[in-house]
């Protein structure tokens, strides 16, 4: 079951078209409600829990009473404060009738300070997609009571968790005296583009129908949900896969479908091999990242290309024991040029080939990337002497032709330095970049900051321009496809915000091309092991901190075979 990451607008046009199946807004209401209970369920004791129900005007406060009606109905003490909402509401009767304490929040706000400090949960069910305007009155008095209770009863910053299943295979913790379950999205958030109101609360748990609202996934508003839950609201498949939808959430079943097949029979050379470019005399260490990750994708054969001091350093290193070498000519350290000459007549006998790792950011070496690429009639010579005479060093090799490969780190430097266009003399659909957002900015010419406003429509924009699939790194990462196809990585998770993680994953996406995926699928499958190593080690170390990026090449192994059990799940 594919999961699809919305607009408001295609979250509406999805509702009617469920609708017009027959699945109606008052069915989907009531599956909504009763997904919030279901997961309260999961994770609290009914007994001597008490929770809150926040409820305002529109769908979003009727799902949090349907919630509250089916908590009562478990064993809850339920109370519901409902905020513009009229008594004689039917969702508050039904509650009512179930034995929910039901009253106008407007009428008595110390009521409500009373019961939030009593809470064990807080269900804020105010406001969802329908935030239309900056929050402000009693809304806003409501927000602040709970804000300042959460802010007390804070004993410890729990790992964050963003999962999509309603089974959690991940335990949640909950180590505050109140939680905030958010419904649908955290009141306050912007479900399009991510803006947060400074009077939202931010949310232990959310708990969103059919699945993510864009705005979700965006910064800031990000940053203030925890786990993530995406619940089934019974919409009819054939619905869903007719409806328009942003993008694709990566979920364990879609990344276990990419998983290559392994041959019982297979041996090495039926399983890939992966050449990788990179290192330089500072930065040793990116290439034996990339190595380690493709190493263990399941890649039958890995070699380093790099300059001969490099590899003395990291030949010795216990994963790298396992790779092959190939010493490419450099200059102080520096790959250069000449090093084509070497690589035209080994480069065929790779599947996928990994560029950039450690590469660093000299001239002769942007200079051998050009080249690599085919873009060398466009490498300038230097010139040299006085006036006009260009000095031409030895003729330049051929090209030769690359299988499937990964442009990483600076490599893409070496593409953002080019002065002419470089999209349209790469062959198409055969390259994965895989940039950071400072790297995105640079080959667009754009700041960060834009980069990141607009991750996912200027990642889907480049993809198509470039004719290349896009990885744009970080928290929820984007996957491009040239097609125009935009998959979501599910994680977000500082565990992986530190040196040489981008390298592992560079390797990964390589070790994946090597064992014949498509470069989509490749950088799909690549960014879901890798966030899924990140969220392992952070569940191992009980902290999202401190984690080493040799450690997830490492635990690359644990991910793919946890996935196979999430996904069986
Ligand atoms: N996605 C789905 O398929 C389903 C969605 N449902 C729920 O429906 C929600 C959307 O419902 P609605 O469209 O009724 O929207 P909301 O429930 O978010 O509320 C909209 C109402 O709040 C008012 N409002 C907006 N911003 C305000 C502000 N800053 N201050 C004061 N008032 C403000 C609007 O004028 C409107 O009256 C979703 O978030 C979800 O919870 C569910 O009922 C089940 C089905
Ligand atoms: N908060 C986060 N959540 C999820 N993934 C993250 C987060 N921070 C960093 N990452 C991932 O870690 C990797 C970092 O790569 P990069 O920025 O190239 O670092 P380096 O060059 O040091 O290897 C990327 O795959 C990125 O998506
Ligand atoms: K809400």
């Amino acid at each position: 079951m594919a999961i699809y990451v919305y607009t408001t607008e295609q979250m509406r046009a999805l509702e009617r078209a469920a609708d017009a199946a027959g699945h109606s807004y008052a069915e989907m209401m009531e599956e909504a409600g009763a997904a919030v209970a279901r997961v309260i369920h999961m994770l609290w004791p009914a007994e001597e829990t008490r929770v809150v129900v926040l409820a305002g005007p529109g769908n979003n406060g009727g799902d949090g009473l349907v919630a509250a009606r089916f908590l009562a109905q478990a064993g809850f003490s339920v109370t519901a404060f409902l905020w513009k909402r009229p008594e004689q509401d039917q969702q508050a009767e039904q509650a009512r009738a179930t034995g929910v304490a039901i009253f106008p929040a407007e009428e008595d706000l110390h009521r409500l300070q009373r019961a939030i400090e009593r809470a064990h949960i807080v269900i804020d069910a105010l406001l969802g997609t329908g935030l239309n305007r900056p929050i402000e009155g009693t809304l806003a008095d409501i927000l602040k009571i709970v804000q300042e209770e959460q802010k007390r009863s804070r004993q410890f910053d729990d790992a964050p968790l963003v999962w999509f299943t309603e089974d959690p295979s991940f335990s949640i913790k909950i180590p505050h005296r109140l939680s905030v379950v958010a419904v649908d999205i955290p009141t306050g958030i912007n479900s399009d583009t991510g803006a947060v109101d400074p009077a939202t609360v931010p949310a232990d748990i959310t708990i969103t129908f059919a699945g993510p609202k864009v705005g979700q996934l965006l910064s800031p508003a990000a940053t203030m949900q925890k786990a993530i839950i995406v619940a089934d609201i019974g919409i009819p498949e054939a619905v869903k896969e007719a409806s328009p939808a942003i993008a694709e959430l990566v979920t364990p079943a879609l990344a276990a479908t990419l998983l290559p097949e392994r041959s019982l029979l297979g041996h090495k050379g039926t399983f890939g091999r992966v050449l990788i470019i990179g290192g330089s005399v500072n930065y040793p260490g990116a290439p034996g990242l990339a190595a380690m990750a493709a190493l263990r994708s399941g890649a039958g054969l890995i070699t380093l290309g790099v300059p001969d001091l490099v590899a003395m350093a990291l030949a010795p290193k216990q994963d790298l024991t396992n790779c092959t070498w190939l010493m490419l000519p450099h200059d102080l350290g520096a790959l250069k040029p000449d090093a084509i000459k070497v690589l035209a007549d080994e480069i065929p006998a790779y599947d996928a080939l990994v560029l950039g790792p450690g590469l660093g950011q000299e001239e002769m070496t942007f200079a051998f990337v050009w080249a690599l690429l085919g873009l060398r009639a466009h490498v300038a010579p230097r010139p040299s002497g006085i006036g006009f005479i260009k000095e031409h060093a030895t003729p330049e090799p051929e090209a030769p032709t690359l299988p499937p490969t990964v442009i990483d780190a600076d490599a893409l430097n070496a593409l953002a330095a080019f002065d002419e266009e470089w999209a349209p003399r790469l062959p198409p659909n055969h390259f994965v970049l895989t940039p950071h957002p400072g790297e995105m900015a640079r080959l667009c010419g754009v700041e960060p900051s834009y980069v990141q406003a607009n991750r996912l429509q200027l990642a889907q924009q480049k993809a198509q321009e470039w004719q290349q699939t896009v990885v744009l790194k970080g928290a929820y990462t984007i996957i491009a496809a040239p097609d125009g196809h935009v998959s979501v990585s599910p994680f977000a998770t500082p565990v992986l915000a530190t040196a040489g993680t981008g390298d592992v994953l560079a390797g990964l996406i390589g070790g994946l091309l090597a064992q014949g995926l498509a470069p989509y699928d490749a950088a799909r499958l690549g960014v879901f092991l890798h966030g899924l190593a990140g969220r392992l080690l952070a569940d191992e170390y009980e902290t999202d901190r401190g984690v080493l990026a040799t450690e997830v090449a490492q635990w690359l192994t644990h991910a793919i075979s946890a996935l196979a059990n999430i996904a069986g799940e």
